[in-house]
């Protein structure tokens, strides 16, 4: 039952950010979707990607990214080439937020560089949430914690000793411009983690708390 409910919650997510595509494509030359990695947004990708709409003109990048290459297992980058940019999507373009840098300290500004050009203010940003309270790469124990929630840099190197590799995330002052914020989330404990975060006010403890002040359409299916 719950993969039936995921898929049905996948499909109404993607007709809500094809509509605002279709919504922002009629007045703007370009739109930009930012989308989250990790295993939730599978089905949404592939939902979306079946969507009628322009996608020479659609835009795509990443909330977050590992610091690795892009045909590891672990790269958001793979997963968005291989479920969302396929078919008639695969005209969108598509900026990916590594570098052949070691780190992403050393990447970070030729990735911030890369995504000036971008037709921000994003139309739409989907969020993922951990069940440490993280999103996008903003992490409880991410030393940049602080950082990627005040600065006015486009992307932020992390590091986060619960977490394998370094990342690279967009800031909160970046994803906070969009014109539109979507929460996907699947499954009791992230129900609860949210349950969690909007009981509460200390951003540092949850860092979903950052996008609970402003319209979030929340997508959750058990
Ligand atoms: O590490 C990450 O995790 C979150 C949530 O991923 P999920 O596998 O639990 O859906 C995701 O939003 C983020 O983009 C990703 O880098």
């Amino acid at each position: 039952m719950s993969e039936l409910c995921r898929k049905r919650l996948a499909t109404q997510l993607a007709e809500a950010v094809a509509a605002a595509l279709r919504a922002d494509l009629a007045s703007h030359e370009r739109a930009l979707l930012v989308v989250s990695g990790g295993a939730t947004p599978v089905p949404f990708f592939q939902a979306l990607a079946e969507r009628d709409l322009p996608w020479e003109r659609v835009q795509v990048t990443l909330a977050d990214e590992r610091w690795v290459p892009e045909d590891s297992a672990e790269s958001n980058a793979r997963l968005v080439r291989e479920h969302l940019l396929q078919g008639p999507a695969a005209a969108a373009t598509f900026v990916p937020l590594t570098t052949a840098d070691p780190t992403p300290e050393q990447g970070a500004a030729a990735v911030a560089e890369r995504l000036e050009p971008l037709a921000w203010p994003a139309s739409a940003v989907i969020l993922g949430m951990g069940g440490d309270g993280h999103t996008a790469s903003l992490f409880p124990d991410s030393r940049e914690l602080a950082l990627a929630l005040t600065t006015e840099a486009a992307a932020v190197a992390v590091r986060t000793p619960s977490q394998p590799q370094p990342r690279i995330t967009l800031s909160a002052d970046r994803l906070h411009q969009a014109r539109r914020h979507f929460l996907h989330i699947t499954g009791g404990d992230k129900r609860a983690v949210l349950a969690q975060a909007l009981a509460g006010d200390d951003v540092r403890e949850l860092p979903i708390r950052a996008f609970l002040a402003c319209p979030l359409a929340t997508y959750w299916a058990p």
